[in-house]
């Protein structure tokens, strides 16, 4: 049986949850629940503070996990990444009081305060830095205020929390995280049964929800400037209509293209433009 750690609270759990739901996998219906059976599919869910994830998977003890890409890195634990989830995106950032540091360079010297002193270790003696590293558990906005720290390194996602502290970012991002499946290994002999099944499923929820399928009539003299602006992921579906001389299109497209593509295939003389909502796939 695949045995795979979901984060229990915080940024990624409902996310996580969702999307292993729309995968068609059984999830726990009470958010105290810390393990959840799928008979028909043969998995087991563990969920988990996503800071231990790793270690689980990385000891072998789990099959596989989701967990963010920062708290991967952070834990230094022998897991790897296997898919990019595409939610609970954030950059992980340096962040210090207006005018006090002009570079990064600057931190040299300096103390930084953080949840993740793995990723700001590594970062710190990459760039030949010496800080000194004070580890806190969260609300590290706070430490500067407090004088523990001069510098924090944070997650920040919308960027309220700094604003509303009086603190600004540093030089670029040290990482950009995202929610990502982790395991032990690349592989493929390595695999569990159903892993593979999963990354599939996985990867079907992540086209259904990156597309939409584009529907639309356009006389047949116009179908090779109208297929241009929709090839699809392989080829559009093209059908004749009963009307003499017109077609229908359908094409898969880009979710963040559709209106611009729906207002282009207007102009040249497309009609009844439908989108749809994509469920599932597999491609
Ligand atoms: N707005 C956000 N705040 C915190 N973490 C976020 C946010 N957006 C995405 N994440 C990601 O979620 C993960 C942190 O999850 P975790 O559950 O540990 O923290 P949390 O949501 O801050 O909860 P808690 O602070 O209660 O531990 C990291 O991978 C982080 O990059
Ligand atoms: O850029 P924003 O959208 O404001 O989000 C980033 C903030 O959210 C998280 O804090 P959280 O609420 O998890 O509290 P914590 O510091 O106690 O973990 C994170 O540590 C930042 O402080
Ligand atoms: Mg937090």
């Amino acid at each position: 049986m695949l045995r795979i750690a979901v984060p229990n609270k915080g940024a990624l759990s409902r996310p996580a949850i969702e999307m292993l739901r729309e995968a068609g996998y059984r999830q726990r219906g009470d958010d105290r629940d810390l393990v959840c059976q799928d008979p028909a599919n043969d998995v087991e869910f563990f969920y988990l503070r996503p800071r231990d994830i790793a270690v689980y998977v990385g000891s072998g003890d789990l099959d596989l996990g989701i967990t963010g890409r920062d708290l991967l890195l952070d834990s230094g634990a022998p897991a790897t990444e296997i898919m990019d989830l595409s939610f609970g995106k954030a950059q992980f950032r340096f962040a210090a009081r207006p005018e006090t540091l002009q570079s990064v360079a600057e931190i040299d010297g300096r103390r930084v305060a953080t949840a993740f002193p793995g990723v700001v270790g590594h970062y710190l003696a990459e760039n030949d830095l010496k800080a000194t590293v004070v580890r806190l558990d969260g609300a590290v906005e706070n430490a500067i205020r407090l004088g523990v720290a001069d510098v924090i390194a944070d997650v920040v996602e919308t960027g309220a929390t700094l604003r509303q502290a009086g603190l600004v970012t540093v030089g670029e991002p040290l990482l950009v995280s995202s929610a990502i499946l982790i395991g032990r290994s690349l592989a493929p002999a390595d695999e569990k049964p159903g892993t593979a099944q999963l990354l599939r499923r996985l990867q079907g929820v992540l086209v259904a929800r990156r597309y939409v399928m584009l529907a639309y009539d356009v006389r047949a003299d116009l179908l090779e400037q109208a297929t241009a602006l929709t090839p699809g992921i392989e080829s559009p579906t093209v059908s004749p209509l009963h009307r003499e001389g017109w077609v229908a299109v359908q094409a898969m497209v880009q979710r963040t293209d559709m209106h611009r593509i729906m207002d282009e295939l207007y102009e040249i003389g497309a009609r009844a433009i439908l989108v749809t909502d994509i469920a599932a796939t597999r491609l």
